[in-house]
This record gives C-alpha cells, sequence and structure tokens, in this order.
C-alpha cells in the first residue's frame, strides 16, 4: 500500500503541547476511522535498534485506528514511548491516503499536506518544560508560527513578508520562523533608540539598576521556555540550557550591582602636577553612554552572550539593538520579551530578525550605531573593517591550545581536556581546541582522555546527551573536512569516525602534525587533535603561531614553570591546571590578534560602553588647599 506522508497537524488548541505515554494520544485521535499509521524513527542509530527502522509500531501502541482530529497548525504534537527497547523518536508519520478522504473535507487541505512532526525523543520521564516557548506570557511573542521582532516596545510583523526558518539542528526539520525584517524598519528602530536613549540617560543608576534586577528576576522566572528554544534551536544539553539562562540572571543582576558602583565614580584631577601649570584648573572626569550599541551574538550561548552586552550597556545609559543569531533567535526573542515585561521604556531595546548575511551589513554600517559589540566568528573581522569611528567589542574565534608538561596530574588534565574539548560537543569559543602533550606522558595521557571520551553519551539534548547534534549541516561538513584531512595526512584516530546526520561522535585525533589543518583550524565540533612535543617551547611557539589568541592552558606541579609559561603563551587569558573558560562573568576575558578587540567581562564591558567625559574649571587664580 502507497502511504502518504502527512504533514504538520500540531495538536489541541488549548494545550498546544503533549508530552506523556503514546497511549494517551489516543483520545486525540479519530477512533473510527479506518486508518493505518506508520512511524518512522527518527534516524538516529545508536540511540534506537536499529533493526526498529521503518517498522510499524506495535500496535499496542499505536491502538486500531489512531488518526486525529482537531489539529492546528504551528504546534508540535510531542510524545514519548513508553517502552526502552523502542527508544526512539517519532519523527514522521504516514497515513494512508484513502482513509483520510472523509476527514479531508472537515479540514484545511494544507493541515493535511504538511506532516505531523513529532522530533522529540522517546523517554520515560516526566516532561522537563513546565511552560512552552510562544505560550503563556510569551504567546503575544508570536504571530501565527513567526516569532514576531521587537521595536518601539511592541512585538510585530515585518511589512517584508517574508520568514527565516530556524532548523533544529537535531532534526533538521524546521522548529522556529522568525521575521525577516526591513530595512526601513532597521531605520526606524535605530530613530526610536535615539530618542529613547536620551531619556534614559536621565534615569537615575540606581532606577536602571531596579529595572534590571526586575528583568533578571523575570529571566530566571521563565527559563524553561527559554531552555527549550536552546534544546531545539541550538542543540544545547537540557541541563546546560538551564544553567545558561539561569547564569545569564545572574549576570543581569551582577551587572546592576556592579554599575551601580563604577559608574558612579569619576576622577578629580588638578593641575599642577603637569609640568609649566600651577593648580588653576579643576578637572572633573566621569562615564557617560555612548549612545546607541548594536549587540550582535553568536549561535552558541544566544541568551547569555546578548545579556551580557545588553546589561552593561543598559546600566551605562546607552539603548541596545540587539540583531540575535539565526539559531538561537527565538530563545533571545524570549529573552528580550522578559527586558519588556520588566518595564523598560519603548524603544531603549529592540530586536532585530534575519539573516545576518542580508540584514548585517546594514546594521553594523549603520549611522544610527555608536557601538558594536559582537561576538561570533571571522564575520567579526569583515566588520571591523567596513564599521564606522565607533568602538568595536570583539569576541571572535579560539584555538585554544592545552600544554601538559611531564610533571602534570594526568588525571586532572585528562579531565579538563574532556571537559575543556568536548563540553557542548566542542562548541564554545574557550573549548580545549589543540592539545600540546610532552611526548614522555602522551601515551598515558591519550589513553586516559581516550577512557573518559568513552563514557560520553552521544544522542538527543533533551536526553542531556553529552555530545549532541553540532548547529548546521554546514558546520558538521566543516568538521568532517578537518577529519578527512587529518586522516589522509596520516593521524591517528584514536575512535572510529562516525556522524549521522549533524550528530558526531567524538573523536581524539593523536599524532596530528603542523601540516594538517586540524593543528590550526577551529572545529566548532567534537573533533580534538593531541600534537606531541618535546619541550615546552615547543607548545608555546605553536600557540603563539596561531592567528587565534583566546585562551590557552598549561598542566603542571611547578607553578614557577606554569607562570613561565603563561607569561610566554600570548593569549587573552592562560589558565593554569583548569581548561580554558569565560567565567565567572566578571572576570576579564578577551582575544589577541584575530580572536578579538578590547575586553569583556562584566566590569570590563561597563567600561568599554561608555566614554570619558571632562568638565574643567577653569579658576582666575591658583589655589591650593593648605590642610
Ligand atoms: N570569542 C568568543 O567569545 C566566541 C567566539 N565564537 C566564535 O564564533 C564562531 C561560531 O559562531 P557563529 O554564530 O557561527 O559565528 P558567526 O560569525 O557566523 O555569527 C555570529 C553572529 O553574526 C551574525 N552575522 C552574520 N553575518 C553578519 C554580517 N555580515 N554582519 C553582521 N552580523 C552578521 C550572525 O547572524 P546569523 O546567525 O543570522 O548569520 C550571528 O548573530 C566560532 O568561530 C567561534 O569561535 C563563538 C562564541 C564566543
Ligand atoms: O562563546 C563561548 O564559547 C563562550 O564565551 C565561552 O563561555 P564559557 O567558557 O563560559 O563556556
Amino acid at each position: 500500500m502507497a502511504y502518504k506522508q502527512v504533514k504538520h497537524m500540531g495538536c489541541l488548541k488549548q494545550k498546544n503541547c503533549f508530552e506523556g505515554d503514546i497511549k494517551n494520544l489516543r483520545p486525540f485521535f479519530d477512533q473510527s476511522m479506518d486508518y493505518k499509521v506508520l512511524a518512522r524513527p527518527t534516524p538516529m542509530p545508536g540511540l534506537i535498534n536499529d533493526s526498529a527502522l521503518g517498522k510499524p509500531l506495535p500496535q499496542r501502541l499505536f491502538p486500531s485506528a489512531p488518526p486525529f482530529r482537531k489539529f492546528c497548525s504551528g504546534t508540535t504534537l510531542r510524545c514519548m514511548l513508553p517502552e526502552r527497547s523502542l527508544d526512539v523518536a517519532l519523527q514522521t508519520v504516514y497515513v494512508d491516503p484513502s482513509s483520510v478522504k472523509e476527514r479531508h473535507r472537515s479540514h484545511r487541505s494544507e493541515d493535511l499536506e504538511e506532516s505531523l512532526l513529532l522530533p522529540f525523543p522517546a523517554a520515560t520521564r516526566r516532561p522537563r518544560f513546565a511552560s512552552m516557548a510562544g505560550t503563556g506570557v510569551f504567546q503575544e511573542i508570536l504571530d501565527g508560527d513567526v516569532y514576531k521582532y521587537y521595536a518601539d516596545g511592541e512585538w510585530k510583523t515585518s511589512s517584508s513578508g517574508k520568514s527565516v526558518s530556524i532548523l533544529n539542528p537535531a532534526t533538521r526539520q524546521v522548529q522556529y520562523k522568525v521575521q525577516a525584517c526591513t530595512q526601513e524598519e532597521v531605520n526606524k528602530i535605530f530613530e526610536s533608540a535615539k530618542a529613547a536613549q536620551k531619556l534614559w540617560a536621565k534615569v537615575p543608576l540606581w532606577k536602571r539598576a531596579e529595572a534590571l534586577h526586575k528583568a533578571a528576576a523575570l529571566l530566571k522566572e521563565h527559563k524553561a521556555p527559554m531552555a527549550e528554544c536552546l534544546v531545539k534551536e541550538v542543540a544545547k544539553p537540557a541541563k546546560d540550557a538551564v544553567s545558561e539562562v539561569v547564569r545569564s540572571g545572574d549576570l543581569i543582576s551582577y551587572t546592576a550591582e556592579e554599575g551601580v558602583r563604577i559608574l558612579s565614580e569619576g576622577k578629580f584631577l588638578v593641575s599642577d602636577s603637569f609640568p609649566g601649570n600651577e593648580r588653576n584648573k579643576l578637572c572633573l572626569s566621569s562615564k557617560i553612554p555612548l549612545g546607541v550599541v548594536l549587540a550582535i551574538p553568536p549561535f552558541n550561548y544566544p541568551v547569555n552572550l546578548a545579556v551580557s552586552k545588553i546589561s552593561p550597556a543598559l546600566i551605562a545609559g546607552n539603548a541596545v539593538v540587539l540583531k540575535p543569531p539565526t539559531q538561537g533567535a527565538v530563545a533571545g526573542l524570549h529573552m528580550v520579551h522578559c527586558f519588556h515585561l520588566a518595564g523598560f521604556p519603548k524603544g531603549l531595546l529592540s530586536c532585530v530578525t534575519g539573516k545576518g548575511s542580508e540584514i548585517g551589513d546594514f546594521l553594523t554600517m549603520h549611522p544610527g550605531v555608536n557601538c558594536i559589540s559582537f561576538t561570533g566568528g571571522d564575520t567579526g573581522i569583515a566588520i571591523s573593517k567596513k564599521a564606522s569611528m565607533v568602538p568595536l567589542q570583539m569576541e571572535l574565534g579560539g584555538k585554544d591550545a592545552c600544554i601538559v608538561l611531564e610533571d602534570a596530574d594526568l588525571d586532572l588534565a585528562a579531565a579538563n581536556v574532556v571537559k575543556g574539548g568536548y563540553s557542548y560537543s566542542g562548541q564554545r569559543c574557550t573549548a580545549v581546541k589543540v592539545v600540546l602533550a610532552i611526548e614522555s606522558i602522551a601515551d598515558e595521557l591519550v589513553s586516559k582522555v581516550n577512557a573518559k571520551i568513552a563514557k560520553l553519551t552521544v544522542g538527543l539534548p533533551e536526553n542531556n546527551a553529552d555530545i549532541t547534534a553540532v548547529v548546521s549541516e554546514s558546520s558538521a561538513n566543516f568538521i568532517e573536512g578537518l577529519v578527512e584531512d587529518a586522516k589522509e595526512k596520516g593521524a591517528t584516530f584514536c575512535q572510529e569516525y562516525r556522524r549521522e546526520g549533524n550528530l558526531i561522535w567524538p573523536l581524539l585525533v593523536d599524532h596530528v602534525r603542523p601540516g594538517m589543518r586540524l593543528a590550526w583550524e577551529e572545529p566548532f565540533g567534537p573533533v580534538l587533535p593531541v600534537i606531541r612535543i618535546s619541550t615546552a617551547e615547543e607548545g608555546i611557539h605553536h600557540c603563539n603561531a596561531n592567528n587565534f589568541a583566546l585562551q590557552g592552558c598549561v598542566f603542571t606541579r611547578d607553578i614557577n614553570k606554569a607562570i613561565l609559561i603563561s607569561n610566554a603563551m600570548e593569549t587573552g587569558t592562560v589558565q593554569i591546571n583548569s581548561a580554558p573558560a569565560r567565567g565567572p562573568d566578571h572576570f576579564p576575558f578577551q582575544g589577541l590578534r584575530d580572536s578579538g578587540i578590547g575586553s569583556q567581562g562584566i566590569t570590563n564591558s561597563i567600561n568599554m560602553m561608555t566614554k570619558v567625559k571632562s568638565t574643567v574649571i577653569n579658576l582666575p587664580f591658583p589655589s591650593y588647599t593648605m590642610g
């Protein structure tokens, strides 16, 4: 029998997401219809029993004739299978078209033409997300199945009539859609940002801080839907997704407190310390806002790296225009809504959505921009060449080297290599991206690392797998290119290279040599090269020869050696006996060379989003205090 693929039916309106035992789906289906339903497990061998692929679901899971009734578009139906042996996510349901005829009349035909996506994994546990993205207080940010953009204190639909699709990295199906904003809309946003900023700069610091604290509390209160977006848009493991939101709330609160302190301080200088002057000039200098800050975060921390730009900008009296990464845009829009709910003045914070490749240049070269705070890849280098005379805060790529010396605690080093190299599947700018191990301990280190890699789980972010799909197919292809190059040039693979869709199994590549791309390029995936070195100097040389210079780390029990190596490594930060990391978020964070311009970290970001203004009081005669 020929089965017809039935796309997108969503589910009940009142309860627009259902999660539970598949048996509970029964009431939603029309029992009188004689449908045959086949479910195809999600194509993730390894998670499922391969023999189940393409086979009909056992009838007891889909009893008698299960198809549907009452569906509305734009919603996702989720289900969990009760049996671990069938640990699969239903992805597509095929329905025998002849049996659909009757139903066809009573439903919009496109409902039946679209697909019933059940993209979530089987798991025998309770639903993880209490409230869902785009529901409850977040309902107003959604227009049909397209998320709105935010301008002038309102959620709006773009006049372009176009949307940008966001693919779920794990299922490779369209998960969300956002507005493709027009240049006219961007112009209006900058106009209102400029006006709002002038008023905001007059709002007392303590009130700005109060509003930020409110936003932080709202963000934490609504962590579930935001974490859900991070799981679906960027395949962030569920636990890490929640941590990202909570960390972001903490970052906002800390910024409010730090801002109140450091922005209340200025400088008072007297003129007679400079040769030839007497004390007849008194200089008062203070930090003032830059104006409108354009914030562009990357996909891997779309909430955290957005608030790390928004909150210092706002506390310092600036307005912000946010352009979220396309993968991660919906998490970003939910975050922006928390600022909206906190009651910030209209126009002060806006959010423009659309593809960076289409709207990016217009934004970064816009005359209304007074500062660009960007985190991402080489795009940042291009932006720095195009931007006009405005301050730039750039956090770009990294190839963080991990130097392991002969006297290192190898268990500690191995644990950090695995945590640093493979957490969030290596998609962190601060990930360990090359291990430089002294030859005499390299075998032991590699074997300890391999033992830990064997314990990493690979699968779906909803299941908190350690290794999840990388963000996109092009990213997976790029990683594969690096792997193939290393293979061709004779590197040793400690595990078999394995890829399913965007999911790449963790791989340690030993005996990498300088002629291989993996020695220099950042995979931004779960693939880590090991280069064997004879001396620490060789490691330092390799680290310094790279254009990337974000962080690095060294493992040794000799603190004197560690300090010498730290000083010799020309990177923004060196960690001694730990993997590279940006956090805690108030630490200075910066890249040298192609890894960035300026410095982040809460205090540094506040300072970067201000300029210094001086007022000089000129006295007609010198005046000294006598004590
Ligand atoms: N140093 C650091 O702190 C970090 C560095 N990174 C680096 O970022 C890279 C991966 O992140 P990824 O998001 O893919 O980086 P990209 O540079 O591709 O994108 C970053 C942001 O820039 C936007 N963008 C794209 N084109 C333009 C343009 N012409 N003008 C303005 N904005 C544009 C993107 O939007 P859109 O998504 O719509 O294309 C996105 O919001 C890696 O190289 C990684 O090392 C990542 C995180 C932190
Ligand atoms: O973008 C990144 O990768 C982050 O800035 C790294 O942050 P983390 O070190 O705290 O994970």
